[in-house]
């Protein structure tokens, strides 16, 4: 689907001194993938997850989109197809639930019946639709993360590809348990790329299909794992913990 070649990403730091935080790190994310991403603390994969999302695009190197190696951006960003799910609750506080999703759908113009078709489905989706009218401070955290998910599917209603930044890592574990397993089937439902940063290997095994595993700075790409086990995954199957042990080992 794409490929992402970065040579190079810096920063300056308040001192005026460069702070290298990417350097030759590639990885081709396929239609349908669930890549997952792993690595020390502060090693860049929020950086990666925002200049996928066109938030910084101030780097060396290339996005390339296939099968037609455009332009990423061209394909992604001006379409508004990308989906950027952050580690915080990003709703409108002063907005119910039903008004937080048409958010997005009213300064796009989208006709009244098919926002109503819209907003419908994707509460119908995760399962929600009995608290369209309640504000946000008034549902859990675990449901607002559910809706903040929501929001990024109907602001890009034709997006196919979604970041997420480490969304679950606010929640308790129940809820997170839970909340991967609406993921897997919101994933599988609407047929969406997912491009996932998280610092929990549980997490990185129970969703993904592919999960990357980045050096400290500057990172690149230290070893890939295929994770073929078929879901519903099983967290306590002897392939499950090899897994999450053979992670643990590269990721210390
Ligand atoms: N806007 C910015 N200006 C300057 N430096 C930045 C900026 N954003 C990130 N950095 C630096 O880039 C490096 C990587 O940060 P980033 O947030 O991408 O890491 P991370 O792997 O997501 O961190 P964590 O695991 O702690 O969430 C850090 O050294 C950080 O200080």
């Amino acid at each position: 689907m794409f490929k992402f070649g970065i040579n190079s990403k810096k920063f300056i730091t308040p001192e005026k001194t460069e702070n290298l935080v990417l350097k030759n790190l590639e990885f081709n994310v396929t239609e349908n993938d669930f890549v997952s991403i792993i690595g020390p603390s502060g090693c860049g994969k929020t950086t990666i997850l925002r200049i996928l999302a066109g938030f910084d695009k101030d780097f060396d190197g290339s996005l390339e989109y296939s099968p037609k190696s455009d332009n990423y951006y061209e394909n992604f960003e001006s379409l508004g197809k990308i989906g950027y799910i952050p580690q915080e609750f990003s709703l409108f506080p002063w907005l119910n639930i039903e008004k937080n999703i048409r958010f997005g759908l009213n300064i796009k113009n989208i006709s009244k019946e098919d926002q109503d078709e819209t907003v419908e489905r994707l509460l119908d989706l995760v399962g929600m639709n009995e608290f369209r009218k309640y504000l946000p401070h008034e549902i859990s955290g675990g449901m607002k993360q559910k809706i903040a998910i929501c929001r990024a599917l109907a602001i890009n209603p034709t997006s196919k590809l979604i970041v997420m930044d480490e969304p679950f890592s606010a929640l308790d574990a129940q809820t997170r348990n839970s909340l991967q397993e609406d993921l897997l089937e919101i994933w599988r439902k609407q047929k969406l790329t997912i491009v996932f940063v998280t610092h929990n290997i549980d997490e990185a095994t129970f969703l993904s299909k592919r999960v990357l595993v980045l050096t400290k700075l500057p990172a690149k790409v230290l070893k890939e794992f295929n994770i073929e086990i078929p879901h519903p995954r099983d967290r306590t199957s002897l392939e499950f913990n090899k897994i999450r042990k053979d992670l643990l080992g590269y990721l210390n």
